[in-house]
């Protein structure tokens, strides 16, 4: 009987496994789908509650393209009066969210910084970029974070900057020098620093690798080549509206961005050529001379210590990001200042009665000397309070859907921050469209470059900020400083001064600003033989 109760139970425990083990699998994958269900039906209705942000209508498929102004940050500065500081505008396929409040965008860094620390990697971008690889264009992650480390350690720390003043001390003496001997005659002063600011560069990226003849050569292709470049990268694009249109590339700017390209990249080749065949014949590290960029850059590929391999494709992705990035930038900002100088004789007389107090009348502009000069900080603050370099910044892409000032902001969406209208907003500043320096005399840190100021942003914010603010404040100024010292500065009889504004990536004067230079000492041109 035992036996008969103890097969029945094994028989029972049998029947068990042969039926349960199923009926287990058959309810928990039940479970499992009414769970995903509900989650999915409980994800739909919390994202329905959370709304989309306003914005205007737009028509079918193409959305606002047909009323679009070219000069987006005015045209978004519009439609902010009647939607509000977070709206959407519907460009094509692309949906895009606009930031036009300091209050915004602090949520945003504050709530969700790492979901908007990527680009939105438009067509030429990703053509201009060595296919997205390198820092500017490079998604969040680590081969971005490897570009940004070598960048901070090896070029835009303290020490390397310090170690550097010898070179961008040359550059700027060459280039008052150049000046004193066209005194007295017109010159395009944006032209003149995009030069010195090339030759500054490329001196601290790979020295004296290009003979005085080829730099000549380069810099008069470079200077046509960044003029197309920017405002490439800032023309609207109907490939990254209607992505499926994008293998037409009708309106051929990504067969203009890629022979720029080309050329960048040959000059780069030249460049990494001439120097592995100069390393062949001696150790530029033992000579006593400061190691340059690309020395460091060839010696980080050969060691190839990182997490991340670093290839020469690395190498001259970093070499693009430092000459296209700091040389454009900072002489579209010098070329702002000198053109509100002009239009301010007063303030650049006050200007240059600093510079003489704290340098000298018989002396040379040292860069020690510019912590001290704080009405021309005060005068650069204000002229990228009014003309930010990037009125838009460079526009991100949140990874995941999130929610900003009430509003839903999907995943994928092209999002601009209208720096540009944050720093006109009357809630933010006082006679906002007064040009006055003095709002940023005695403010402490408060708008230093580096400070976390969501009323001032020139540099961006968060994870993407501009890596170059150590650089920019040395040389910035620096150069102002010495164009100061030496010249007055005025425009040639029967010009009227032009202040409107073109958008590329950049914002930059539509008629450049060309001005006549007269030394302010007879003597103090003997000072730059
Ligand atoms: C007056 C000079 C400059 C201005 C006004 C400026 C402005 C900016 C702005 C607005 C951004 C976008 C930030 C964002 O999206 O939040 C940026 C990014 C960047 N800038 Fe600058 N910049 C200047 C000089 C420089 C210099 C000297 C360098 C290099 C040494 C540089 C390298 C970069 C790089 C690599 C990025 C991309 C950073 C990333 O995506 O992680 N910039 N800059």
């Amino acid at each position: 009987m035992a036996s008969e109760g103890l097969s029945m139970w094994s028989d029972w425990s049998n029947y068990k496994h042969e039926y349960t083990r199923p009926a287990i699998c058959i309810l928990s994958a039940a479970v499992l789908i009414l769970l995903t269900w509900y989650s999915l039906l409980t994800k739909k209705s919390r994202n329905k509650k959370v709304p989309l942000p306003p914005g205007p209508q737009g028509l079918p498929i193409v959305g606002i393209l047909p009323f679009l102004d070219p000069n987006l940050h005015t045209y978004f500065d519009k439609l902010a009066k009647t939607y509000g500081p977070i709206f959407k505008v519907q460009l094509g396929r692309k949906l895009c969210i606009v930031l036009s409040s300091p209050s915004v965008v602090q949520e945003v860094h504050k709530d969700h910084d790492l979901i908007f620390a990527n680009r939105d990697v438009t067509a030429l971008g990703f053509a201009a970029s060595y296919d997205g690889m390198d820092m500017v264009w490079s998604p969040y992650g680590q081969n971005w974070r490897m570009l940004r480390k070598i960048c901070v350690q090896e070029l835009l720390s303290h020490g390397r900057l310090e170690a550097l003043y010898d070179l961008r001390r040359r550059e700027v003496q060459k280039m008052v020098k150049q000046i004193y001997s066209n005194a007295g005659r017109p010159i395009d002063i944006g032209e003149y620093i995009l030069a010195t600011m090339f030759h500054l560069i490329t001196s601290v990226l790979w020295g004296g690798t290009l003979e005085k003849e080829d730099r000549e050569r380069v810099i008069l292709e470079f200077g046509k080549a960044m003029d197309e470049f920017f405002k490439l990268l800032g023309t609207p694009n109907v490939s990254d509206f209607f992505p499926v249109l994008a293998k037409f590339d009708i309106q051929g700017f990504e067969r203009k961005m890629k022979k720029i390209c080309k050329w960048l990249d040959q000059l780069f080749d030249y460049v990494i050529d001439q120097r592995l065949r100069m390393r062949s014949g001696e150790d530029l590290n033992n000579d006593g001379k400061v190691k340059d960029f690309l020395q460091v850059l060839l010696q980080l590929k050969d060691q190839g210590d990182h997490s991340t391999t670093f290839t020469i494709t690395h190498v001259k992705t970093l070499l693009l990001d430092m000459l296209v990035a700091a040389t454009k930038s900072s002489s579209t900002s010098i070329e702002w200042v000198m053109t509100e100088l002009i239009k301010h004789p007063e303030i650049m007389k006050k200007v240059q009665e600093e510079i003489e107090e704290v340098v000298g009348i018989n002396n040379i502009v040292e860069e020690s000397y510019i912590p001290k000069l704080n009405y021309l900080h005060a005068v650069l603050k204000e002229v990228m309070r009014l003309h930010p370099v990037a009125p838009l910044l460079i526009p991100r892409r949140p990874s995941e859907s999130c929610t900003v000032g009430s509003y839903m902001v999907p995943e994928g969406t092209k999002i601009f921050v209208n720096v540009w209208a944050i720093h006109r907003d009357p809630e933010c500043w006082e006679n906002p469209l007064e040009f006055k320096p003095e709002r940023f005399l005695n403010t402490g840190n408060d708008f230093d470059f580096k400070s976390t100021n969501f009323s001032y942003m020139p540099f961006g914010y968060g994870r993407r900020k501009c890596i170059g603010i150590p650089m920019a404040e040395r040389m910035v100024p620096y150069l102002l400083a010495s164009m100061l010292h030496s010249f007055d500065w005025k425009l040639p009889d029967a010009t009227k001064l032009d202040l409107s504004e073109t958008l590329g990536l950049e914002l930059t004067k539509t008629i450049p600003l060309v001005a006549i230079p007269t030394p302010r000492s007879s003597e103090r041109n003997k000072l730059y033989t």
